[in-house]
């Protein structure tokens, strides 16, 4: 997979009215900053929603979840099958930006460094969605949809976010909802108890994770639950799957293997 500004060639067309877009610059955001990563800054040619051509196609499924839930697990699963690509959530890169770490500075200090992480959480996160795919199921970790409805929520609702800084993120996500098309097919949502992903997170040990505490994992399983599961905040940007993900391994590979037909037959919900 691709750094930020690499990858494939992006073919975007314009398929649809925008509408009013107030001050913001009709042109696309440039997709890298810093560290010379950078790729062509494609502006639009008319009015309208930028599409990819081929790559809209491609069927989307994003695989939600906690943090430490068995995302990357389920994808590493089908990851062997031929015709899907997989596209784990850019960890490496929120901890390692130019030599800093704003995953950890986000644990460490959330009021200050919040808007840090999310920000490049965004521009990541629409780096995946955009990036091109030979396979023709494109299977992602979370999506730009749960960055802004789940974690900048969840930093908001807790005070620890500024409201300047989520009336400028909210801003940018907006806008590029807008303006770009994000086709998703299909979220699959992983639904664990926040106990069982406190269990796994301490598992996996993850240097910067070691000060989340259970209390951080209901507060981010609440806002799953109501925005997949109750259906009372924001619309679903696609149809839904729940696999329950509170059992062993073994058990969750069987349960993957059951749902493969219908999580692969995505496109025709
Ligand atoms: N069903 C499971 N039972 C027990 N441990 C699991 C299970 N699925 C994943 N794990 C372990 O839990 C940790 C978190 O899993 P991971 O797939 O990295 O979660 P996520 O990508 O959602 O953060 C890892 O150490 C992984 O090996
Ligand atoms: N928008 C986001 C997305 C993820 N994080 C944090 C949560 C975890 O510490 C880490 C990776 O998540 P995982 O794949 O292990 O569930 O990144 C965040 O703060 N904001």
């Amino acid at each position: 997979m691709s750094a930020v500004g690499g990858g494939g060639v992006n073919v975007f067309r314009c398929v649809r009215p925008l509408f009013n877009r107030g001050a913001l610059s009709p042109s696309l955001p440039t997709l890298a900053a810093g560290c010379n990563r950078g790729r062509t800054v494609r502006t639009r040619s008319g009015a309208g929603k930028l599409v990819r051509n081929a790559e809209d196609k491609k069927t989307v499924i994003c695989i939600e979840g906690n943090i430490a839930s068995g995302k990357t697990t389920c994808l590493e699963y089908f990851s062997k099958t031929s015709n899907i690509e997989v596209f784990t959530e850019p960890v490496s890169k929120w901890r390692n930006v130019c030599g800093h770490n704003p995953l950890a500075l986000m644990y460490q200090d959330p009021e200050r460094w919040g808007i840090t992480l999310q920000t490049y959480v965004q521009l990541t996160m629409l780096d995946r969605h955009l990036s091109s795919t030979s396979a023709s199921v494109r299977m992602m970790e979370r999506s730009i949809f749960s960055a802004k409805y789940i974690f900048v929520e969840n930093l908001f609702r807790s005070g620890k976010m500024p409201a300047v800084d989520y009336a400028v993120l909210s801003e940018w996500f907006n806008w590029i909802i807008t303006n770009i098309s994000i086709p998703v097919d299909l979220i699959v949502y992983l639904q664990t108890s926040p106990q069982t992903c406190h269990e796994r997170l301490k598992q996996r040990c993850r240097e910067e994770e070691k000060v989340i505490p259970l209390e951080y994992l209901e507060s981010i399983h609440q806002l799953y639950e109501d925005w997949l599961i109750k259906k009372t905040t924001v619309p679903l940007p696609a149809p839904i799957l729940v696999i329950p993900a509170d059992h062993d391994l073994q058990k969750m590979l069987h349960q993957y293997e059951k749902n493969r037909d219908r999580i692969l037959a995505a496109d025709r919900l």
